[in-house]
C-alpha cells in the first residue's frame, strides 16, 4: 500500500509551492480536496495499512456508554484507569507503557461505564505516528474523551493533542448541528446530498463566481461520490467551502472534558490557574486528590440520567435505573424497558422533576428529567 503519509506531505509541498492566483485557484481546490479526503482515510479500516491500521482496536462497546483516554505518553492514563475501575492496566515510568486499548468498567450512578485505557499518542498521531490512528479511531467511538494532561509539562500539549483529533474530523465540546434541516447544516449554502445511485446532479442556483461543475465533479470523483444531488445556491461559494460541506460527512461532535493530573508536583498558584480553564478538572492520582470530582465530573459530562420504574401498586425500585440519554423521552425508556412495549402503550405516570404535578399522566412524547420514577400504562 502507498503511504498516505507521504502522499500527505507530497500534496502539502506542492500547495506550499503553488502560487495562489486565479489562475492556479482550480488546481490548489483540487489539492485542498484530496489533502482533506486522505486525513480521512488515514482513520478507515484497511488491510495492512501501516502502524497497524486505522481502525480502532477491537473492543466491542459495552455498558451504557464510553469514555476514552486521550493524552501524551506517561501522563497517567493507565494509573487512572487503575484507580477508578477493577482493572489493573500497566503502570510504569517510561512512555508507551501501555500498548494496546485496555478496558474497564466505571459503576456510576446505577450506570456501568466503559473505561478505555490507551496508548499514549504523539505528535503527528492523525497522521499515522505510532498507534496514533488507532488511538484517534477509538477516541472517535466514544461517548467523552477525558484528555489526560501532566500538570508538570509545557501548556501547549493540550492545544497539540486537539489539533491531532480536529484534523481528522473531531470537534471537541461544540454542539453538532442538530434539529436543523440537513440544507441549513451546508456551509455557504451548498446542499449535498450523498444518494445510493443515479450519478451526480450538480445545479447551480446562480452562475457561480468561483466553481465550475467539472471542478465539483472532480473533488467528488476523488472522494469516490459517485451518486449524489448538489445544489449551490450562493454565487459566492468557494472549493474550500464546497470541500468543508464534504468534510461535514466526517464529523463527529465529541465532548472532551480535560483533566491535569500530578498536581501533587506544581505550586498551588498554578494549580489554581489551571482548574479554571474551561472543561477542566485537575487531580493527583498519586496522592487521591480530585480523582472522585474526575469521576462526578464525567457523569455530568456524559449526559446521562437515571429513571426508576415503578409497577403499580409497589414502590420503585430504587437500586436499578435505567439509563437514558439527556433529553429522553418516555418512548425512549420504553425501548430500555423492551423493544415491544411502545405497542401495547396506554399511558406513563411520572413522579419527579420533569412532572407538573405528581403524579403526572403523560404520552410518549414527554421528557423525562435526572431520577424520575415512571410508571408504564398499557392498554
Ligand atoms: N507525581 C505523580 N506521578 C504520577 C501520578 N499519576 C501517575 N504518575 C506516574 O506517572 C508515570 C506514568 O504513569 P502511567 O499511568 O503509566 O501513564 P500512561 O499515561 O498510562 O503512560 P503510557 O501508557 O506510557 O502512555 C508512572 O510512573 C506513575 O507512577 C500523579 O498523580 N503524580
Ligand atoms: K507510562
Ligand atoms: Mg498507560
Amino acid at each position: 500500500m502507498v503511504n498516505i503519509t507521504e502522499k500527505i506531505k507530497e500534496i502539502e509541498e506542492e500547495m506550499r509551492r503553488t502560487q495562489k492566483n486565479k489562475a492556479t485557484e482550480y488546481h490548489l481546490g483540487l489539492l485542498k480536496g484530496k489533502l482533506a479526503r486522505l486525513r480521512a482515510q488515514l482513520l478507515e479500516p484497511g488491510p495492512g495499512a501501516g502502524g497497524g491500521g486505522g481502525s480502532g482496536f477491537d473492543v466491542s462497546k459495552s455498558g451504557d456508554a464510553r469514555i476514552a483516554l486521550v493524552g501524551f505518553p506517561s501522563v497517567g492514563k493507565s494509573t487512572f484507569l487503575s484507580k477508578i475501575t477493577k482493572t489493573k492496566s500497566e503502570v510504569a515510568a517510561y512512555a508507551f507503557t501501555t500498548l494496546t486499548a485496555i478496558p474497564g468498567v466505571l459503576e456510576y450512578g446505577g450506570a456501568e461505564i466503559q473505561i478505555l485505557d490507551l496508548p499514549g499518542i504523539i505528535e503527528g498521531a492523525a497522521e499515522g505516528k505510532g498507534r496514533g490512528r488507532q488511538v484517534i479511531s477509538a477516541a472517535k467511538t466514544s461517548d467523552l474523551i477525558l484528555m489526560v494532561l501532566d500538570a508538570t509539562k509545557k501548556a501547549e500539549q493540550r492545544r497539540l493533542l486537539e489539533a491531532e483529533l480536529e484534523a481528522v474530523g473531531i470537534r471537541l465540546n461544540r454542539e453538532p448541528p442538530i434539529n436543523r434541516s440537513p440544507a441549513s447544516d451546508n456551509i455557504r449554502n451548498i446542499y449535498l446530498k450523498p444518494k445510493k445511485a443515479g450519478g451526480m446532479k450538480i445545479t447551480f442556483q446562480s452562475p457561480p463566481k468561483n466553481l465550475d461543475e467539472k471542478m465539483l465533479y472532480n473533488i467528488l470523483r476523488d472522494y469516490k461520490i459517485l451518486n449524489c444531488e448538489v445544489l449551490v445556491r450562493d454565487e459566492n461559494a468557494t472549493v474550500d467551502d464546497f470541500i468543508d460541506t464534504i468534510m461535514l460527512a466526517h464529523r463527529k461532535y465529541i465532548r472532551c472534558l480535560y483533566v491535569y493530573n500530578k498536581i501533587d508536583s506544581v505550586s498551588l498558584p498554578f494549580l489554581d490557574s489551571l482548574a479554571r480553564e474551561p472543561h477542566t478538572e485537575v487531580m493527583s492520582c498519586e496522592l487521591d486528590l480530585g480523582v472522585q470530582d474526575v469521576v462526578e465530573r464525567c457523569w455530568k459530562e456524559l449526559r446521562l440520567m437515571r429513571v426508576y420504574t415503578k409497577r403499580k401498586g409497589i414502590d420503585p425500585d430504587f437500586s436499578e435505573a435505567l439509563i437514558v440519554r439527556q433529553g429522553s423521552t418516555i418512548e425512549d425508556v420504553c425501548d430500555q424497558i423492551h423493544r415491544t412495549l411502545k405497542e401495547t402503550f396506554k399511558y406513563a405516570l411520572v413522579w419527579g422533576a420533569s412532572a407538573r404535578h405528581v403524579p403526572q399522566r403523560v404520552g410518549l412524547g414527554h421528557v423525562v428529567a435526572d431520577e424520575d420514577v415512571v410508571s408504564i400504562v398499557a392498554k
